[in-house]
């Protein structure tokens, strides 16, 4: 049993209020609920992430994510607050900080003329910020995409959702997984699609794809999905939709740059998106290049202003 299992916080079911539903994630749904323990509406809001056993998602597995989350401590990750076993049922729920302005593609979405380039950028050198945080612990998350960062303010994002982390082993630099079950794979590097290999490259790999989502403002017409479909052909069935993607990657098709995107930052997207794994950039070099970016554009936005 590691640490984290023997000092899990817990809530009791009896107190933890059902309010609204929120999202589903790996292995689970997350709900709004209130832990009141007073009875008098007084308590906090949480959400709570609920395992749905399937064939896919076991409890061990839930446990490992609960376990993951539970040694995460960074402002750009979302706050672990303990677990709740629930009375008779074999199952267990992972209680977290409940982010009001919910996930970042809605949040773009309904606030598409008010956030500009600085305010994306802001939240793309969050996100490096807490990818940065997790290599550093030697995890790997495997799901980095727009669905799975959640918004905390308006000028805060967390990384969310642990479901597929992994922790790379002290004495290699990738994980390999066996069966790659309902795989993100239009967020998938290549050597995740044609090896499921992963390792921090790859989640640097995905890390383009959500700058990619950023700077279309999560527009469903050109998500990532829909994108790489028109590319290999509407028509086209699973599984060769894994050959032709591995094979467009291979021949250098790339997504293309969203509109208004400022060349410097589709130029970052093409780093990540290099074939060769160890041509990627790591985290903390991403995250110098955004806060170079960023300061250009705050000049830029001085000179404007100053005319
Ligand atoms: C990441 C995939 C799984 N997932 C996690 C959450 C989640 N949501 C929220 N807040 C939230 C969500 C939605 C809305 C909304 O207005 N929707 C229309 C408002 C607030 N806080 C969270 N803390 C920890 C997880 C989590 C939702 N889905």
């Amino acid at each position: 049993l590691s640490l984290a299992q023997h000092e899990q916080i817990l809530f009791e079911e009896r107190h933890l209020r059902y309010i609204s539903p929120l999202g589903k994630g790996n292995f689970g749904s997350v709900e709004l609920c209130r832990y009141d323990p007073l009875g008098d509406n007084t308590g906090e809001l949480v959400a709570v992430k609920k395992l749905q056993p399937s064939k896919q998602s076991t409890l061990d597995d839930f446990k490992k994510e609960v376990n993951t989350l539970s040694v995460l401590d960074f402002e750009y990750i979302v706050k672990y607050k303990g677990i709740c076993y629930s009375t008779g049922r074999l199952s267990m729920s992972l209680v977290m900080e409940y982010l009001p302005y919910g996930s970042l593609i809605g949040y773009l979405e309904s606030n598409r003329h008010n956030v500009n380039t600085r305010h994306m950028l802001l939240f793309a050198s969050q996100i490096c910020k807490g990818m940065e945080y997790l290599q550093n612990k030697r995890y790997v998350h495997r799901d980095l995409a727009a669905r799975n960062i959640l918004v905390a303010s308006e000028s805060l994002v967390k990384i969310a959702d642990f479901g597929l982390t992994k922790v790379i082993p002290f004495d290699k630099e990738y994980y390999r997984v066996s069966q790659p079950g309902e795989s993100p794979i239009f967020w998938y590097a290549p050597e995740s699609i044609n090896e499921s290999r992963f390792s921090h490259k790859s989640d640097v790999w995905s890390y383009g794809v959500v700058l990619h989502e950023l700077f279309c403002y999560c527009d469903t017409n050109s998500n990532p999905k829909r994108l790489c479909m028109q590319e290999i052909g509407h028509n086209v069935q699973s599984p060769s939709i894994l050959m032709h993607l591995a094979n467009i990657l291979k021949n250098n098709w790339r997504l293309p740059a969203p509109p208004n995107c400022p060349a410097k930052v589709y130029s970052l997207m093409k780093q990540c998106w290099a074939y060769d794994f160890e041509e990627r950039p790591c985290f903390s070099e991403l995250g110098i290049q955004i806060e170079t970016i960023m300061q250009d554009e705050r000049e830029n936005s001085v000179h404007y202003t100053a005319d």
